[in-house]
């Protein structure tokens, strides 16, 4: 695997125009007045978003990306198949072709995915560092799951090779740029704010053929000179399935940031949902989506206990002592904050306690009625104590 060693010594910023322009001389469309830069100007290795250059307007086309540069599993190729499918190996192994082609094969998309950060979503770092994962979440707390994103999603889903670090790496990509079973470059380099979020689709991909229009990103509203473009990758127009349950802890899961508010938590087997909104002034409301019971927000209160003394416990020791890498360290921090930030919130709301939610089904966490899902989409991803 010297090509993911050697990837990172490439030039981003030449990566990037190199991809640009390949998307140009392919039948390809990218809006001029955007620029693809560091978020941090001064800082080159910070991760990379979409900017406006100058002013423009809503329903102005960003980009346009044909069928034949986005990245799909063959199944799709021939056109046939429409909606989401069960699931996205078929996807993975082809990313894992263009990752592996040839220095003279090998595209300029190919090329920037190879020079991404490796192994950084919490499903995909060393065993020490998801164990101390574990530790945190103690089977309770989400995000649940995290050794089936490749042990069950890809390992026995896609029967596919974990032990090549090339593959582990496609599949991750995959987990955290990919439209479910589309990697379209371009729209993967948009990042994600669900308070922001300013572009959309001109055509939902699920709901009809793209073969002949591709990928059609257009601005949701005017922008302004140095604005940040932003996705949402969980209430886009064509995010129907992932809309109610996929919160923070699920992004943060397959997507490896925590999202700034407004935050959502499920917190499953306290049977506690909620948003965490933020007002112009920065202060932080709870929006209990279901009636909270006494029990519930016991269990939470003890888990918020139980934190307390985990971070007690760790708090001269570094990465370094315990023997993981600085990135799962400090992600695995940043999430502590934010998850002990949340249970603070909930714990202290001021809210009416009434049992209901426990005489609910097991699609308690749908009954606000809010739900953008069909009938047949709802589930939660169970931890493993639920299955005890
Ligand atoms: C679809 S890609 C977006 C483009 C990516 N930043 C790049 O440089 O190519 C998704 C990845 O971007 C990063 N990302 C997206 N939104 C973010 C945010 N709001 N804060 C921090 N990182 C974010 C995460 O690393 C995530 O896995």
């Amino acid at each position: 695997n010297t090509a993911l060693n050697n990837a990172n010594e490439d030039d981003v910023d030449t990566l990037v125009s190199n991809l640009i322009q390949w998307v140009r001389d392919n039948g390809g469309y990218v809006n001029d007045k955007i620029d693809f830069r560091p978020i941090e100007p001064e800082d080159p290795a910070s991760p990379r978003g979409v900017f406006a250059k100058q002013e423009i307007d809503a329903g102005e086309t960003l980009a346009h990306i044909p069928w034949d540069l986005i990245i799909k599993s063959p199944e799709r190729t021939k056109g046939e198949v429409e909606g989401l499918s069960k699931d996205d190996c078929g996807v993975i192994q082809e990313t894992i072709k263009v990752m592996t082609a040839s220095d003279g094969n090998i595209t300029p998309y190919g090329r920037y995915l190879l020079s991404q950060p490796q192994n950084y979503t919490v499903g995909f770092w060393s065993k020490k560092g998801q164990d101390l994962f574990v530790e945190m979440t103690d089977n309770f707390l989400p995000p649940n799951g995290i050794k089936d994103m490749l042990g069950e999603e890809f390992e026995d889903i896609c029967d596919g090779d974990v032990n090549d670090p090339m593959t582990v790496q496609a599949v991750m990509l995959v987990r955290a740029r990919s439209d479910w079973e589309y990697l379209v470059p371009v729209y993967d380099m948009f990042n994600h704010h669900n308070g922001k979020y300013n572009i959309e689709l001109r055509v939902n991909p699920y709901k009809s053929s793209i073969k002949e229009t591709g990928y059609e990103i257009i601005a949701g509203r005017q922008l302004q000179p140095e604005e940040q473009l932003y996705n949402s990758y969980n209430r886009c127009g064509n995010c129907d399935v992932w809309y109610d349950w996929f919160g923070t802890p699920e992004i943060y899961l397959n997507f490896g940031f925590v999202e700034s508010f407004p935050q959502r938590w499920l917190f499953d087997l306290a049977r506690v949902k909620v948003d965490l909104l933020e007002d112009s002034n920065g202060q932080v409301s709870v929006k209990f989506l279901v009636p909270p019971s006494k029990k519930g927000v016991d269990m939470l209160r003890h888990q918020l206990v139980r934190l307390n003394g985990l971070s007690f416990r760790y708090q001269s020791k570094s990465a370094v002592d315990i023997g993981i890498r600085s990135v799962e360290w400090d992600s695995l921090w940043q999430y502590y904050d934010a998850l002990h930030a949340a249970l603070t919130y909930v714990t202290s709301a001021n809210e009416t306690l009434v049992d209901d939610v426990w005489i609910m089904d097991d699609n308690w966490w749908v009954q606000e009625g809010t739900t953008r899902a069909e009938e047949d989409e709802h589930w939660v991803r169970t931890t493993a104590r639920d299955e005890l």
